[in-house]
Order: C-alpha cells, then sequence, then structure tokens
C-alpha cells in the first residue's frame, strides 16, 4: 500500500518502504538561527517566473501542487546557493489541521500554520525526475505563511480548491504569477537535505524564506477543505499533511544575512 500521514502510513512508518528515511540528509530541519553561521559568499536569490507557464492545479493524495511547463528557462531560480539554472517545476504545500502546526520546517522550534514549496530542478539534468536522483538535482524554496490578514494573492490559488477536492482531480490553472506570492525580503537560511515526502531522496539544496507571508484563518479553512481520498472512498480531509523535523546529523545550516 501507498504513504500517507495516518496514524498506520504516516512518517513514522516511512522508513520500511523507504530506508533513505534514516539518512544523512533528511528534511526537513529545526532551524535554529542562533547556531546558523552567516555566509557573505552566498549571492542573493534570483527568481524569474512567467505567469504563462502555469498550467494546471491537481489533487495528489497528499497536498496539491501547481504546475508549470518547464521546458524552457523562461521560470527559473539561479544564485542563492546553487550554481547554474534550476527551472521552476511546481509549487504546493504543507498545512495543520489547526493553526498551531502545518510548517514542515520549524524556527526555535516553532511550527508555523503552513509552508509553500516552490521546486525547481537543475537544468544540466535532462529532466526533472533524472535531477530528483541527484545530489544537486533539486532546489527547493521554503516560505512560512503566518497567521494574519488575508492574502488576496493566495486567495486566487484557493479559489480553485473547489474542483479540485478530491484525490486526482485536477484543472486547468493559466497565468499565474508564483512570485506574487514570495514574501518582500528574500533573505533566506540554507542547508543540503531530501524530499520530505517518500520517495525522500537526498537531492534537494534548500532555500527557506526567513521572511513569512500571511494567512487569515478562514484561508487556513480552504485548505483544509481538501480530501486526501477520491471519490468513492471514505472521505478524508486533507490536514497535517507535513513531516516532522529530522535530525541535523552535522549538517551545517547558512543564513544570506547578518
Ligand atoms: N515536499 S518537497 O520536498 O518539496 C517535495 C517536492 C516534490 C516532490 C515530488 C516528487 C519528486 C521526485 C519524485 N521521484 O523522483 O520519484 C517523486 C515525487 C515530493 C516532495
Ligand atoms: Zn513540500
Amino acid at each position: 500500500h501507498g504513504w500517507g500521514y495516518g496514524p498506520s502510513d504516516g512518517p513514522d512508518n516511512w522508513c520500511n518502504g523507504f530506508p533513505i528515511a534514516n539518512g544523512p540528509r533528511q528534511s526537513p530541519i529545526d532551524i535554529i538561527p542562533g547556531q546558523t553561521s552567516y555566509d557573505s559568499a552566498l549571492k542573493p536569490l534570483k527568481l524569474k517566473y512567467d505567469p504563462s507557464n502555469s498550467i494546471d492545479i491537481l489533487n495528489n493524495g497528499h497536498s496539491f501542487q501547481v504546475g508549470f511547463v518547464d521546458d524552457t528557462d523562461s521560470s527559473t531560480l539561479t544564485g542563492g546557493p546553487i550554481t547554474g539554472t534550476y527551472r521552476l517545476k511546481q509549487f504546493h504545500f504543507h498545512w495543520g489541521a489547526s493553526d498551531d502546526r502545518g510548517s514542515e520546517h520549524t524556527v526555535n522550534g516553532i511550527k508555523f500554520p503552513c509552508e509553500l514549496h516552490l521546486v525547481h530542478w537543475n537544468t544540466k539534468y535532462p529532466s526533472f525526475g533524472e535531477a530528483a536522483s541527484e545530489p544537486d538535482g533539486l532546489a527547493v524554496v521554503g516560505v512560512f505563511l503566518k497567521i494574519g490578514a488575508a492574502n488576496p494573492r493566495l486567495q486566487k490559488v484557493l479559489d480553485a480548491l473547489g474542483a479540485i477536492k478530491s484525490k486526482g482531480k485536477q484543472t486547468t490553472f493559466s497565468n499565474f504569477d508564483a512570485k506574487t506570492l514570495l514574501p518582500g525580503s528574500l533573505d533566506y537560511w540554507t542547508y543540503d537535505g531530501s524530499l520530505t515526502t517518500p520517495p525522500l531522496l537526498e537531492s534537494v539544496t534548500w532555500i527557506v524564506l526567513k521572511e513569512p507571508i500571511s494567512v487569515s484563518p478562514t484561508q487556513m479553512g480552504k485548505f483544509r477543505s481538501l480530501m486526501f481520498s477520491g471519490d468513492g472512498e471514505a472521505p478524508c480531509c486533507m490536514q497535517d499533511n507535513y513531516r516532522p523535523p529530522q535530525p541535523l546529523k552535522g549538517r551545517k545550516v547558512r543564513r544570506s544575512f547578518k
């Protein structure tokens, strides 16, 4: 059977199907700012996203994701801790059943209600799938969502969720500018990690932004209106779809800001 976030198929059991779950560079982690080191050699993040590249929005049974055309360098991540050009493939979120939890990364043990992941792959490899198994294959930008005023840019995404309530549903989602989901500051922490869901591949350079974006309690309710389950299955609300922090195992976390 597959994996999920329940008592029998959740993060504590993933090691049975995916032994790398106990590997040396697993994600997410708890970021302890006082233990990070400022690296003046880190470059500013350069995110160039073309709204015409957004194509669809899909409920994949674990989260929902907005997919992008990635056959040209029109939506890319460059600079930051990475060398070369990484293309935007998709973005998705992780969230909790209540506002006190939901993020995957934590800061000084603090959980946010939600975390956005913008997933990019290294164009030195022929495709996303090939890049996903290389140590420098992927770069994911993580953005925390913090309870506050309703976020009008996020609302565009949330308004599409009605059409993809259950697992396997997808619909077109065009002309969305992913840049509008970014906070004002691109200051970041960075470390070498993994996918936070099976297959948990240790191929991700993580770039976690320090500044959160806002989300309202009502908007958080929209996330929780999705279902893990498919039509005709026992209904199961999509919530608490986050992996808890994993051991650092000696890794260094660098920061781009003083
Ligand atoms: N949460 S996250 O670490 O940003 C993340 C990003 C993308 C994916 C999707 C995925 C990435 C790779 C594979 N693979 O190589 O079999 C399967 C699924 C899974 C997880
Ligand atoms: Zn994710």
